[in-house]
C-alpha cells in the first residue's frame, strides 16, 4: 500500500506587527515567516475510511479530536473537490508543543492537504489549495505554502521572499500552552500599535537581516508576557546564551526563538538550555532552508 509522507514544519514570526482590531475581531498584521528544518511528521494512505492515528511526544497531550485541523481541512478538501469525505488513513507524529505559536496544527494540515491531493491523484491547484487551507485559521494558507514570506492582512496575503538567507536558530518552549485569541484580546487592553511593513532590508547577509530584525518588535509579545509569565523567563533564558544576536517571541507564544552567527553557536546553545531546563522543549534548527 502506497504511504506518502512529509514534514509539517515550526513556522517562526521573525517580526509580527499587528493593528488595532477590525470589526470582525481580526487584526491587520504585518509578519516575515519562516519555515523550520523541524516540525511534526505526516502520513498518509489510501483507506476505506477517514482516519487519524497520533502518536509522537506531545500526541497524547493532542488527543483524536474530531475537531483536529487536519480533519476539518480534509473534510473542507472533500466539499470542494466533489469528493466527499476523503478516504485515507492519516498518521501524525505530534513532536511540536501545541498552542505554540509554532503553527503547528495549520502546518500539518497544510502537509496533509498536499499529500491527500498526491494520493487521491485531485485535480485541484495551489490557490485552491490554499484557500482550503484557510478553513484551519488565518495561518492555514502560509502554513501551506511553507515557503519564507511576508505575510498581510490576517496573515492570508502572502508574497513570497525568496532572499532572506538560512538562519541558525534555537527554539524554546517552556512547556505552557499561549492561547492565541486571549493573546490578541489582551492586545486590545493595550494602546495598540500599527501593522506597518517595515522596508526590506538593504542587505540580505545574515548579519545585517538581524540588525534590520532588531529593530522590528512583535507586539502580541507584551500582552502574552502578561498572561503567561514563563515567557519572561524564557527570553531571559535564550538572551543569555553564548552568541546570541537576537532573541523574541514567535506569533502569539509561548515559543520564543533566538538567532545565532553559526549553526555551532546555536547547537551549543540548545543543549545548554536543554541541560538547564529539562521540563522545556528546546531544539536547535535552522530556518528558511526550504
Ligand atoms: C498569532 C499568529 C501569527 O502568525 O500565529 P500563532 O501564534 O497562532 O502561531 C496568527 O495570527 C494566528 O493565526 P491562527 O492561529 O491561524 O488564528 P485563527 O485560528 O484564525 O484565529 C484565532 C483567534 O486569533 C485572533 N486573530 C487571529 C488572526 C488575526 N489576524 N487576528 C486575530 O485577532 C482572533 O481572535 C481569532 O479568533
Ligand atoms: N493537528 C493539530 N496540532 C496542533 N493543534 C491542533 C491540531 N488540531 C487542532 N489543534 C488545536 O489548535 C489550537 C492551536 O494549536 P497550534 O496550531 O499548535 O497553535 P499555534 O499556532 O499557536 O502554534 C490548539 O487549541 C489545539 O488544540
Amino acid at each position: 500500500m502506497l504511504v506518502l509522507t512529509a514534514l509539517a514544519p515550526a513556522k517562526i514570526n521573525l517580526f509580527l506587527h499587528v493593528g488595532a482590531v477590525d470589526a470582525d475581531g481580526y487584526h491587520p498584521l504585518s509578519s516575515l515567516v519562516a519555515f523550520a528544518d523541524v516540525g511534526d511528521q505526516v502520513s498518509v494512505e489510501p483507506a476505506d475510511s477517514l482516519s487519524l492515528d497520533l502518536t509522537g511526544p506531545f500526541g497524547e497531550a493532542l488527543g483524536a479530536a474530531p475537531d483536529n485541523l487536519i480533519l476539518r481541512a480534509l473534510r473542507r478538501l472533500g466539499e470542494v473537490a466533489g469528493t466527499g469525505e476523503p478516504r485515507l488513513k492519516v498518521t501524525l507524529d505530534k513532536r511540536l508543543p501545541i498552542a505554540a505559536g509554532l503553527g503547528g496544527g495549520s502546518s500539518d494540515a497544510g502537509a496533509v492537504l498536499k499529500l491527500a491531493r498526491q494520493a487521491l491523484s485531485l485535480d485541484i491547484d495551489d490557490a485552491a489549495l490554499e484557500a482550503v487551507a484557510g478553513v484551519v485559521g488565518a495561518d492555514g494558507p502560509m502554513c501551506l505554502r511553507m515557503r519564507t514570506a511576508w505575510a498581510e492582512g490576517r496573515g492570508d496575503v502572502l508574497t513570497d521572499e525568496p532572499r532572506l538567507p538560512p538562519l541558525a536558530a534555537v527554539l524554546f518552549n517552556p512547556g505552557v500552552p499561549s492561547p492565541t485569541g486571549a493573546v490578541y484580546r489582551a492586545y486590545d487592553a493595550v494602546p495598540v500599535r500599527s501593522a506597518d511593513r517595515p522596508d526590506p532590508p538593504h542587505d540580505w547577509s545574515v548579519a545585517a537581516v538581524i540588525d534590520w530584525l532588531s529593530v522590528q518588535r512583535n507586539d502580541l509579545q507584551s500582552p502574552a508576557l502578561a498572561l503567561t509569565p514563563a515567557i519572561a523567563d524564557a527570553l531571559a533564558s535564550v538572551s543569555a546564551t553564548p552568541q546570541v544576536a537576537l532573541t523574541r517571541m514567535s506569533g502569539s507564544g509561548a515559543t520564543v526563538f533566538g538567532l545565532y552567527p553559526t549553526e555551532a553557536a546555536a547547537q551549543a546553545a540548545a543543549r545548554a538550555l536543554a541541560a538547564a531546563h529539562p521540563h522545556a522543549w528546546v531544539t536547535a534548527t535552522r530556518l528558511a532552508v526550504q
